[in-house]
């Protein structure tokens, strides 16, 4: 390890992480939305939603099980209360990595009463056993308890209370078939655009106490990365800049200027993400460059730039991966203030921002 790669700190506790981290968790849930109005952003997945709780309470029956896909810190979590809120039943929460074992399922599912919400989070990861017995209790409403060993074990049937499974994953990909194909509605959650983002710092100002204008929501926006949960955490860390070094209210300049103090960009880069894309540009001439060759470079290690830099690199069209290695986009090098060689991909752009635009021109 290089002196350098020490300075860039622990990825995970990065501002600009999209995971939650130490200190997220109190104040998340007083930001959470409590109602599908309350929600903001999202207005396909929301109308898709609130049709499929209205026909199930017009019906009095429960609703189909329901899928939250999505990115970290989009709100899944968020939407699974309110789903449970909307419909007037209680959520019982657990997730895949608690479900190890087949009997942690069955306490779980043979303590729910008729149209409770139960709420698995990360639910890619649970255990194969508890799998194959959610099967039954999601078609079926009733799950087989084996008791006892080799020859002599039985299987008792046992029925399960009509419930909701909601289940979240950020990895939606890594879900077997049999268990995707048992959820009757699937809610892919995007990233947010910035005047959403601008309207959920100034719901969470108002909420928090802050006095927030709207030119420094306008800046906080534009740099969290299209994840409320981050948008969020850049608020409080300049709530804390404007309280300790301004009289307390966020402008925007003391929202430029707290932001500089966090080493968080205009684009929501942070130093290890910049020095990522600096490396490429100015170390490898744009790449074509593996990704390990990158890493080495920066002193981390391949799988952080892999998995923690790379994705929103990408994402933001700074980085382009091709099947010989990682190229800097012509934005990446104006990014640094540099000029573009010619043979430089274009990139840069938000397609999906752009997208209906285009469509309303044509
Ligand atoms: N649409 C929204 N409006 C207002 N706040 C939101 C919205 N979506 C998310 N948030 C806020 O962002 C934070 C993170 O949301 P949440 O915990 O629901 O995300 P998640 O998708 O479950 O993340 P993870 O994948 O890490 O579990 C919460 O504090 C929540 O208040
Ligand atoms: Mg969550």
């Amino acid at each position: 390890m290089t002196e350098d790669a020490q300075g860039y700190g622990d990825p995970g506790e990065s501002p600009v992480s999209a995971e939650l981290v130490t200190g997220d968790g109190d104040i998340e849930a007083s930001l959470r939305p409590s109602s599908l109005d309350d929600f903001i952003g999202q207005p396909r997945v929301r109308e898709q939603l609130q049709l499929v709780l209205a026909g199930a309470k017009k019906r009095g029956g429960t609703p189909d099980h329901i899928l939250l896909s999505g990115p970290p810190g989009l709100g899944k979590t968020s939407m699974a209360m309110i789903i449970a809120t909307e419909l007037g039943t209680s959520l019982r929460l657990t997730s895949g990595p608690a479900l190890e074992r087949a009997g942690d399922l069955a306490a779980m599912l043979s303590n729910l009463v008729e149209g409770d919400v139960l709420f698995i989070d990360e639910i890619h990861r649970i255990a194969r056993p508890a799998e194959e017995m959610l099967y039954l209790a999601m078609e079926d409403f009733r799950v087989d308890v084996v008791v006892g060993k080799g020859p002599g074990a039985t299987s008792i049937p046992l029925e399960v209370a009509p419930f909701t499974l909601v289940g979240a994953t950020t990895r939606s990909g890594s879900l077997t078939g049999p268990l995707r194909d048992r959820f009757g509605f699937t809610a892919h959650m995007d990233f947010y655009d910035p005047p959403e983002l601008q309207r959920i710092l100034l719901r969470s100002a108002g909420i928090l106490g802050v006095h927030l204008g709207e030119e420094a929501s306008a800046e906080i926006a534009g740099r969290s990365r299209g994840t409320p949960r981050i948008a969020n955490r850049l608020l409080r860390r300049v709530r804390d800049f404007a309280d300790v070094r301004a009289d307390g209210v966020v402008t925007r300049d003391v929202a430029r200027a707290a932001l500089a103090v966090y080493d968080v960009d205009q684009l929501g880069l942070d130093r290890l993400d910049r020095a990522v894309l600096s490396a490429l540009v100015r170390s490898f001439g744009g790449g074509p460059v593996g990704v390990s060759t990158l890493a080495v470079a920066v002193g981390e290690e391949p799988g952080t730039v892999e998995e923690v830099c790379e994705p929103f690199l990408v994402r933001a069209g700074l980085v382009a991966r091709t099947p010989r290695g990682r190229v800097a986009t012509a934005a990446a090098w104006e990014q640094l203030g540099l000029t573009p060689p010619p043979e430089a991909a274009s990139g840069g752009i938000d397609v999906r921002v752009n997208e209906p635009q285009q469509a309303l021109r044509e």
